[in-house]
């Protein structure tokens, strides 16, 4: 295992007052999670925007505090690190960012941006730095008369190449990439999809990949993990998930996943999402999702947070990881879905589902299962 996280929080402290700071309460960004990451594997983190995946990328960099929990990787706890053993870490794990322009250095030339990082980490003693300067050119696909140019001469993909690049200049094992290819050209997302895909088998790297989109994340990852309000809710290797979600929340985040060929029916079920993600200032109560979920029971999903565990599917306890407390029930049909209105209260004449012409209504998600 490189990576293992365990129990980890990120709370941000909500403050009030002009001079006296107080702290009002607290964001729960990452609230509980627990995940591993095999030397070499592609792992996908997907969810809504404000879920927390951001938080979690940076937290196990440590770019932000722990609050509380392990982040132990290649066996060392890196909560427990600072100052100069800590930067020393950081090698190993490196970042790419959804938006290049702002995360490099506009005033520097690729040269310099390559070589800042290479420097920080004493890897530009030996005479052989501009040869790696070409090598790492060649390995993003970058022409190296690119080592003069700035980050605003490129296109939006080749800039994420020069970020790319910035990241593999320090020769690291892990690299968490946030959002990579949303902010590019729908053409240009495959190439750099792609790209990532070649040098991880090239160079035996290990990636967590963050995005919102799980079309960008479904033909690369190994395995991949969906995050609801600070925790994972379901995990699964990628086919697994995307063909037999277990989650209630899963299901309705592929079933709103174009089927990418216009001749091909679709005939998945269609569950929307009812209502804006609640806050993590103020998380529900029991299951985080109950308020938007259409296979809601009283009282035990109000009440009681359902833990990770791993399902067994065909009586074989696999890989495949939910936290929600009906999900055999659910899978096997015995739970039947019921509308669900913006407030999260579930409506109880509403137990039915075969008034198709409530699909894509704003404020009430009605699943159906024909063909699901
Ligand atoms: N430094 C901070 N201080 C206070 N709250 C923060 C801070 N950073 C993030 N948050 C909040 O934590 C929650 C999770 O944010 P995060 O960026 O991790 O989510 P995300 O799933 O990555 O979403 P996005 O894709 O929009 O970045 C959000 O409500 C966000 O506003």
């Amino acid at each position: 295992m490189l990576l293992d996280v365990r129990g980890l929080k990120v709370h941000f402290p909500i403050k009030k007052g002009l001079v006296f700071d107080r702290t009002v309460g607290h964001v729960y960004a990452v609230d509980g999670m627990d995940l591993q990451i095999r030397r070499g594997e592609t792992y996908g983190l997907v969810g809504e925007s404000g879920c927390g995946k951001s938080t979690f990328g940076r937290a196990i960099l440590r770019l932000e505090d722990l609050t509380e929990g392990q982040v132990l990787f290649d066996g060392t706890d890196l909560a427990s690190l600072k100052g100069e053993e800590l930067r020393r870490q950081r090698r190993h794990m490196q970042m790419v960012f959804q938006d290049p322009l702002g995360s490099l250095d506009p005033r520097q030339t690729v040269e310099q941006l390559l070589l800042e990082g290479m420097r920080a980490h004493g890897m530009t003693k030996d005479r052989d730095a501009h040869e790696r300067l070409t090598d790492l050119l060649r390995e993003v696909g970058l022409p190296r008369t690119a080592l003069s140019k700035y980050p605003h001469e490129f296109s939006g993909g080749q800039r994420q190449r020069v970020g790319i690049a910035r990241a593999l200049s320090v020769d690291p094992q892990l690299i968490v990439a946030d959002e990579p290819v949303s902010a590019l050209d729908v053409s240009v997302q495959a190439q750099v999809i792609n790209l990532l895909a070649d040098l991880q088998a090239e160079l035996g790297l290990t990636y967590l990949l963050i995005a919102h989109d799980l079309a960008v994340v479904r033909h690369i990852s190994d395995r991949v993990g969906v995050m609801y309000l600070g925790a994972l809710v379901e995990e699964a290797d990628a086919d697994d998930l995307y063909e037999a979600p277990l989650h209630p929340y899963t299901r309705a985040l592929l079933s709103a996943v174009p089927v990418p060929d216009p001749t091909v029916e679709d005939t998945r079920e269609q569950i929307l999402l009812v209502g804006d993600l609640p806050s993590p200032a103020n998380p529900p109560s029991g299951c985080r999702f109950h308020t938007r979920c259409p296979w809601r029971q009283e009282t035990r999903c109000d009440t009681e947070r359902p833990a990770l565990r791993t399902v067994e599917i065909d009586g074989v306890a696999g890989s495949h990881r939910v936290a929600c407390h009906w999900a055999e029930q659910i899978a096997s049909g015995e739970l039947q879905p019921h509308a669900v209105t913006v407030s999260g209260v579930t409506d109880p004449t509403l137990t039915t589902h075969d008034d198709d012409s409530a699909l894509g209504a704003k404020d009430t998600a009605y699943p159906t299962t024909d063909g699901g």
